[in-house]
C-alpha cells in the first residue's frame, strides 16, 4: 500500500476538522474526493503534506511503509509527495524555469532539461514565459498549468491535485487532463504503475478526460460513502450530498 491513513482526526485553529479518516491508496489507483464546500477536502491534502498549522489529533499516515504523521513537510515531499494547488501564492524573484530546474534535481545554472522544456511547450509555455516570476501575473488556467508542469519536473510518486480544472476553459482542461493521465502513467497497466492520485473535483468534469478507480465523498469531516465515481457523481447530481447521508447512516 503506497499511502494509508487511520483513523485520523484533525484539528485546525482549535476546530476539529477531519475525523475517523481511513483511507488506504495503493500504486496505480486514482481517487477522488468530492463534498461540500467546508467539508474538509482541503485539510485534508494539507495534513497528507504536513503543514503545521494542521495538527493531528489522533490516527497516523503511512507513506510507503513508513510513519510520515511526525514528519515535515520537506521531508515527506523529498519522500515523494506532491500536490497542485487550488490557488498557490505568487513568489516575486522565483523565475517559473528556475523552479523547475529545482523541482527536476537540476542546478539553477544548468540549461533547462529538454524533456521539461517540451512538455511546457505542449502546454503552451515559451521560453519567455518560463522567464516569468512564478504565479505573478498568471491567468487562472496558466497557474494551473503551471502547477502541473511542476508535479511533472518533480515526479512525486503520490500526487494530490486541488481542483486542477476549477477555472480552465474546455480545450485547456483536455491538454491538462492528458498531462495528468501522464503523471498517473495512465500510458501503463494497473499493475506497472508506481504512482497513484487523489483528486478533489466539485463538478467531475475532469473524470471525463481522467478515469478515476475509487471515490470518497467528505461530508462534515468524515468520509460518508466509499464507491465508484460515476454512480456516486451521479448519485449527488439526483439527490444531492444528502443521499450519501442517508448511505452513511445505513452502514
Ligand atoms: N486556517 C484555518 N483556520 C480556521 N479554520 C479553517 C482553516 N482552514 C480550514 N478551516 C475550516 O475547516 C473547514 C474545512 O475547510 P476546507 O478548506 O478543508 O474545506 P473544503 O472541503 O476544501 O472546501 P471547499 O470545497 O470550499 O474548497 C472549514 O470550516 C474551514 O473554515
Amino acid at each position: 500500500m503506497l499511502l494509508e491513513i487511520t483513523d485520523l482526526a484533525v484539528e485546525v485553529e482549535g476546530k476539529e476538522v477531519l475525523k475517523d479518516i481511513d483511507l488506504y491508496i495503493d500504486k496505480g489507483e486514482t481517487h477522488v474526493l468530492l463534498g461540500p464546500n467546508g467539508s474538509g477536502k482541503s485539510t485534508l491534502f494539507m495534513t497528507i503534506l504536513g503543514f503545521p498549522k494542521y495538527k493531528v489529533k489522533r490516527g497516523e499516515i503511512i507513506f510507503k511503509g513508513e510513519d510520515i504523521t511526525d514528519l515535515s513537510t520537506t521531508e515527506r515531499v523529498r519522500m515523494g509527495i506532491g500536490v497542485s494547488f487550488q490557488n498557490p501564492p505568487p513568489i516575486r524573484g522565483v523565475k517559473l524555469v528556475d523552479l523547475l530546474k529545482i523541482e527536476n534535481g537540476q542546478k539553477v545554472e544548468e540549461e533547462l532539461n529538454p524533456e521539461i522544456m517540451k512538455i511546457a511547450k505542449k502546454l503552451k509555455f515559451d521560453e519567455r514565459f518560463l522567464e516569468r516570476d512564478v504565479n505573478m501575473g498568471f491567468s487562472g488556467g496558466e497557474v494551473k498549468r503551471s502547477e502541473i508542469l511542476q508535479l511533472l519536473a518533480q515526479k512525486p510518486d503520490f500526487i494530490m491535485f486541488d481542483e486542477p480544472d476549477s477555472g480552465v476553459d474546455i480545450e485547456n482542461v483536455e491538454l491538462l487532463a492528458e498531462e495528468i493521465n501522464r503523471l498517473l502513467e495512465k500510458d501503463k497497466k494497473p499493475g506497472q504503475r508506481q504512482r497513484a492520485g487523489l483528486l478533489i473535483t466539485h463538478l467531475g468534469y475532469i473524470l471525463n478526460f481522467v478515469r478515476a478507480d475509487i471515490a470518497h465523498v467528505l461530508l462534515d469531516g468524515r468520509i460518508a460513502c466509499t464507491g465508484n465515481p460515476k454512480e456516486i457523481l451521479e448519485d449527488i447530481r439526483t439527490e444531492g450530498f444528502q443521499g450519501c447521508v442517508k448511505c452513511f447512516q445505513t452502514q
